[in-house]
């Protein structure tokens, strides 16, 4: 019978599947949703020191080919996602995704999350597109190393990151070399939404979103094609360490896609924002099937397999 387990770094994961940070994540009932689903793990919408509101709405909006958004980093502030950890009692793995407003906010964060010795995993964002004037870390090489340095120096512990996506054979080369120098860094998670976009209303002539005059990031079946390219680069450019993928995933295919890149397991924003958590039983399933019809037991079987012609 078909296995699609995920052992890693550790934990263990019944499905490939769970929720990308941001989605279904913000408070504790949307957390208990996304734990009481199919999903084989949960993450926590980025947090920063303080709360958040936000930016100003409509700041996300559903579009033919997928979604755009400038949330803003709306967040109950660290301490709240700190005790929802903290009380968290399941086998499913819980990644505590932060993004200080500055290093020393992260590195706060950080230390007291490895005060309470829990073992959920931070997913440290380094891509936000949406805080107006604020650049995202991960297009600045040298921010970036500077950064996961003093990580590594005080976290000292297990730790991941997400990536915004890159475009460019040079900044994969550029960031993987950065990212391969710290060895406590265990897994990147490709991609953050593509920043930046423009999605307009051709009756009201309008952006459709408030922020930024429209500016937002991209997800769903606009991202799809970024989004395994990037989980295919780093896979072969990182050495011994995990990939998440994330993006465009609306299905079976786009997750065995991600899969096939070299993704150990993928996660869902877009589609399970308009969805809801029944979307994890629907893709595994899917997945489940498409494994059947090629002959593939578990995941393994065909992990980064990609062929080229
Ligand atoms: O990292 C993020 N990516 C997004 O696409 N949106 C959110 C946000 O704006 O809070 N943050």
């Amino acid at each position: 019978s078909l296995n699609l387990s995920v052992s890693w770094l550790g934990m263990k994961m019944s499905s490939p599947l769970f929720n990308a940070s941001g989605v279904y994540c913000r408070t504790r009932e949307e957390l208990e949703q996304v734990r009481r689903s199919a999903a084989g793990a949960v993450v926590t919408k980025s947090c920063t020191l303080e709360p958040r509101a936000g930016n100003p709405e409509p700041r996300y909006r559903r579009t033919a080919l997928g979604s755009i958004n400038s949330m803003g980093l709306p967040n109950e502030g660290y301490r709240y996602y700190l005790d929802y950890a903290q009380a968290y009692d399941d086998a499913k793995p819980l990644f505590l995704s932060v993004s200080g407003m500055t290093l020393d906010d992260t590195l706060t964060i950080l230390t007291e999350l490895a005060a309470l010795k829990l073992p959920c995993l931070p997913e440290v964002n380094l891509s936000c597109p949406n805080l107006p004037g604020k650049p995202q870390l991960g297009y600045d090489f040298a921010a970036s190393a500077e950064a996961l340095e003093a990580i590594s120096r005080r976290y000292a512990r297990p730790f991941g990151v997400k990536l915004p996506p890159y475009f460019d054979p040079a900044h994969f080369a550029a960031m993987a070399a950065v990212l391969n120098a710290f060895p406590l860094l265990r897994f990147v998670t490709c991609i953050n939404s593509v920043g930046n976009g423009l999605v307009i209303d051709l009756d009201s002539e309008s952006a459709v979103i408030k922020p930024k005059g429209g500016l937002g990031g991209l997800g769903g079946d606009y991202v799809l094609p970024t989004a395994l390219a990037n989980v295919r680069e780093f896979a072969v450019l990182l050495a011994d360490k995990h990939v998440i993928g994330c993006g465009g995933v609306k299905s079976g295919a786009e997750a065995f896609m991600h899969i096939l890149a070299g993704a150990t397991a993928v996660q869902v924003g877009t589609c399970l924002h308009e969805e809801g958590v029944s979307a994890f039983d629907r893709i595994e399933a899917e997945l489940a099937a498409i494994m059947q019809a090629k002959g593939y037991q578990r995941l393994e079987d065909f992990r980064g397999r990609l062929k080229t012609l």
